[in-house]
C-alpha cells in the first residue's frame, strides 16, 4: 500500500532588531550557508526556510526576516507575530544604539505575542569587526540574564563563524522540537508578500 510521506513539522521563528544589524545576513547564512553578495533594506518581511533533521525527525525552520526600519514594517507587524514559535533579537555589536533599542523590541513582542513561554534568544552580530565593538559582552550578558534569554555573539560575515550561526538556530530548533508546532504544507498566506529563496542543498548540523 502506498503511504504518502509524512509532512514535516514547521517552526516559525521571527528575527527582529534595528535596521542594519544583520538580520538578513544571519538568516541567509543559516539557510544558504554563506554571506549574501549584497543586501538591501528589508521591506516588510522576507522569508527563508531550511529543513533540518533532529533526533531522526525532519523539521522545517521558517525564518521571518523582518524590516528594521519603522516605515517598512508599520502595516506588517501583526503578520509577523501570528503563530510564532520563537523570537531572535539581534543587535549590532559595533552599534550601541542598536543595543539600546532592544527594550523597545522586547516591548513590541510582549504586546503582540500571546504566549509568554515562547523561546527567545539574543544575538550580538558583527563580532568580526573587533576594533569597532561598542557593546561589551558583560553588558550584553547582564541584559540577557535580566530577560532570561541565552546570549550568542557571532558574525554572519566571518566564514569561521558559520558553525556558530548554525549552533544558534539549531539550539532553538532543539528547544522547539519539544513544543507543539504548526503543521503547514506551505508558507502561511497572511496577505504578506513572501520571497522564497532558491532551495539550498543543506545537510543538518548536529
Ligand atoms: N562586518 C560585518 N558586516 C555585516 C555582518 N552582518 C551584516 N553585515 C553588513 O551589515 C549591513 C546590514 O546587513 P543586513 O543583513 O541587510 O541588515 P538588516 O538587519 O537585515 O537590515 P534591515 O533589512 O534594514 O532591517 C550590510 O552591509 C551587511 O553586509 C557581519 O556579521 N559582519
Amino acid at each position: 500500500m502506498f503511504l504518502p510521506p509524512a509532512r514535516s513539522r514547521i517552526f516559525k521563528i521571527i528575527v527582529i532588531g534595528d535596521s542594519n544589524v544583520g538580520k538578513t545576513c544571519l538568516t541567509y547564512r543559516f539557510c544558504a550557508g554563506r554571506f549574501p553578495d549584497r543586501t538591501e533594506a528589508t521591506i516588510g518581511v522576507d522569508f527563508r526556510e531550511r529543513a533540518v533533521e533532529i533526533d531522526g525527525e525532519r523539521i522545517k525552520i521558517q525564518l521571518w526576516d523582518t524590516a528594521g526600519q519603522e516605515r517598512f514594517r508599520k502595516s506588517m507587524v501583526q503578520h509577523y507575530y501570528r503563530n510564532v514559535h520563537a523570537v531572535v533579537f539581534v543587535y549590532d555589536m559595533t552599534n550601541m544604539a542598536s543595543f539600546h533599542s532592544l527594550p523597545s523590541w522586547i516591548e513590541e513582542c510582549k504586546q503582540h505575542l500571546l504566549a509568554n513561554d515562547i523561546p527567545r534568544i539574543l544575538v550580538g552580530n558583527k563580532c568580526d569587526l573587533r576594533s569597532a565593538i561598542q557593546v561589551p559582552t558583560d553588558l550584553a550578558q547582564k541584559f540577557a540574564d535580566t530577560h532570561s534569554m541565552p546570549l550568542f555573539e557571532t558574525s554572519a560575515k566571518n566564514p569561521n563563524d558559520n558553525d556558530h550561526v548554525e549552533a544558534i538556530f539549531m539550539t532553538l530548533a532543539h528547544k522547539l522540537k519539544s513544543h507543539k508546532p504548526l503543521m503547514l504544507s506551505q508558507p502561511p498566506d497572511n496577505g504578506v508578500t513572501l520571497k522564497p529563496e532558491p532551495k539550498p542543498a543543506m545537510t543538518c548540523w548536529c
